[in-house]
């Protein structure tokens, strides 16, 4: 049994039995068609994913993975920032006449900063400390910055992802473990989707730092389900749970600027049926 889906249908009973509910007070999401969208929520959710155990993906329904890929590729590598370079139309509602986000996602990563031994890239120094300086416990991604949060479209939910690396007993190479922190996270839309991206992303940079993908720790501060999820999330907890799915990375990848969506191998994904048109607040 895939144990995301234990995880994912924890989590959701939680929210469902102990969550708080957001119901009349002022709140910036809304429906397409103007009413506020609501939440149940619970402060303060830590799940953790060991991927030498599983590829993290839940069985209950279909997770579009190269989907999660391209968007983590456009963040993290083509560092874009305009819909027009990403191949899924999740991000249209928050883009403007030219496809631009605003200096969100993909333009904070590819912004270069200054530092004692050169000037690089969020990306790139990550890519070079770990190969440099592997257990340096600086090394990370943030794309929270508060002096550009007016110009981006939809402030970052997934902002901070920490990588650190541990070297354990008998293992001939290090693990590369990373703690992502989320600020606010839609847990139908889009949990299991952050998830999987960290993941594949986690994979990326271990195999092209010569490392073995280790633990994703993912924090969450406010993790919600939307009033119009809820149906469709009891629903989707009742179900039948399968196996995980076998997912790599084509190993013959060794610079992480060459990695496309080809070069993730999914097999035996058993799962639910989809759910189809999940309204997405806005
Ligand atoms: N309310 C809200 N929830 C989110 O998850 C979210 C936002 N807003 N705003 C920005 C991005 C866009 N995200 C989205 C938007 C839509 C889907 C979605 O419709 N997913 C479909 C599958 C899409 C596909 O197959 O490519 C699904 O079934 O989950 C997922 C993430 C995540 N983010
Ligand atoms: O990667 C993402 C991007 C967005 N979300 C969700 C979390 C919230 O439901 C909305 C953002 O609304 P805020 O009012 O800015 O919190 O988008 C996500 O889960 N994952």
């Amino acid at each position: 049994m895939s144990k995301a889906d234990d995880i994912f249908v924890d989590m959701c009973t939680d929210i469902l039995e102990n969550g708080t509910t957001t119901e009349g007070q002022k709140v910036r999401p809304h429906w397409e068609d103007g009413t506020p969208a609501y939440t149940i929520k619970r402060f303060g959710v830590c799940n953790r994913y060991d991927l030498r155990e599983e590829f993290p993906a839940i069985t209950l329904r279909r997770t579009a993975l190269k989907s999660c890929m391209d968007e983590v590729l456009w963040i993290y590598q083509r560092k874009s920032n305009n819909v027009h370079d990403l191949h899924s139309h999740i991000w249209d509602e928050w883009a403007d006449e030219t496809g631009s986000i605003g200096k969100a996602y993909g333009y904070q990563v590819g912004k270069v900063s200054h530092y004692a031994d050169g000037d690089y890239d969020q990306m790139d120094r990550v890519l070079k400390d770990l190969r440099e300086n592997p257990y340096s416990r600086r090394i990370m991604t943030n794309l929270y910055t508060f002096s550009d949060l007016s110009e981006m479209h939809l402030y970052p939910c997934a902002y901070n992802a920490i990588y650190n690396v541990t070297q354990e007993p008998g293992e001939s190479r290090p693990t590369l473990n990373m703690l992502l922190v989320q600020r606010s996270q839609d847990v139908l839309a889009a949990n299991n989707w952050n998830v999987c991206q960290y993941a594949i992303l986690l994979m990326m940079v271990a195999q092209v730092s010569n490392m073995n993908a280790g633990e994703l720790v993912h924090m969450i501060a406010d993790a919600h389900i939307y009033d119009r999820h809820v149906p469709i999330i009891r629903e989707l907890i009742s179900r039948p749970r399968h196996t995980a799915p076998k997912v790599s990375l084509n190993p013959e990848v060794t610079d992480f600027y060459q990695f496309t969506t080809d070069d993730l191998i999914v097999e035996d994904y058993e799962c639910g049926p989809q759910v189809k048109n999940i309204p997405i607040a806005i």
